[in-house]
């Protein structure tokens, strides 16, 4: 999938400005790792491998998927560019829709946010840890060991797999990660040079959305330790967003949205979450962290 992206940024690169992109690849702890990702203790396991290439200047630029990045910024790199967002919605790769399987039916995610709102959703069916690559996740399913997996729309279409998705999730039912779909282009931060040639990738609709999310995201990390869905539209000048802080058992929500101009993202975001602790977001704390 990470190649996948970076071949898609390089080939849209070179379409713009005639420049030609070397592919350069980067193993990431979070490839090899087959710790579940809520024990690794903290985010940024796909992202700093390819950080420390960026500061040694082995690479110019890092393509990562904007989910996978902390909220809190590293000053040694800049995001130079976030393309036209892909496909926001988590889809369910089963032999059925979500309503139509049996109860008692086996679900592979490690996802807190995933595992939270399917409870919401199906109560009855089991929630299955599971790891590894979108490949070996969908075998799975193939085999009979699993009725279904949830995994990022926008990943499966990267991975050619489209075709396996049974339902899309849409956002009342499940509110993506914060910055699903979404790439990030960085750069060193003194490469001045390459933010404004990669600047022509930037996207500013999708860079106000995902910034409203992202703004969210921190503002409830620092209040509650709960899973976090999070999405937001631009539509003219309007950015509409809604998120969710979900007990880990299903059992219970905060949910909000909320609408303003564009330009005040970050405040909307911010004041989105505030309203989210006041009605209990903060007390929403399941057995497990996100
Ligand atoms: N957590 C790993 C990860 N990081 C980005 C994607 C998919 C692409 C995206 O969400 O942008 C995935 C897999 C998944 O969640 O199914």
């Amino acid at each position: 999938m990470a190649t996948t992206q970076s071949g898609l940024v390089a080939a849209r690169l070179t379409e713009l400005t005639g420049r030609a992109v070397e592919l350069v690849g980067v193993t990431t702890f979070g490839d090899v790792t087959k710790a579940a990702l809520t024990q690794l203790g903290g985010t940024g396991v796909f992202v700093s491998a390819l950080r420390d290439k960026l500061i040694e200047g082995e690479v110019d630029f890092a393509v990562h998927s904007l989910k996978d990045l902390p909220t809190t910024p590293d000053p040694r790199v800049v995001i130079a560019a976030i393309p036209p967002r892909d496909d926001h919605r988590d889809a369910l790769v089963a032999g059925a829709k979500l309503a139509d399987l049996p109860s008692g039916a086996r679900i592979g995610t490690g996802s807190p946010r995933r595992i939270a709102q399917l409870r919401m959703l199906r109560p009855d069916i089991e929630c299955v840890p599971i790891r590894g690559n979108g490949e070996t996740r969908i075998g799975k399913v193939t085999s009979g060991e699993l009725h279904g997996v949830v995994l990022a729309a926008a990943g499966l279409r990267r991975l050619g797999r489209e075709a396996e998705i049974a339902q899309f999730l849409e956002v009342e039912e499940m509110l993506p990660a914060p910055g699903q779909g979404a790439l990030a282009v960085e750069v060193r931060a003194d490469r001045a040079d390459l933010l404004e040639l990669l600047g022509v990738l930037d996207d500013p609709d999708t860079r106000t959305a995902v910034t409203a999310e992202r703004t969210v995201l921190n503002a409830l990390e620092a209040g509650c330790a709960a899973p976090v869905g999070a999405y937001a539209a631009v539509d003219g000048q309007d950015l509409n967003l809604t998120a969710t802080v979900v007990a880990i058992d299903g059992g219970r929500a905060v949910r909000k949205s909320t609408a303003g101009t564009s330009s005040a993202a970050v405040d909307l975001g911010r004041d989105l979450a505030a309203e989210m602790i006041a009605e209990g977001a903060g007390t929403l704390i399941g057995e497990q962290a996100h």
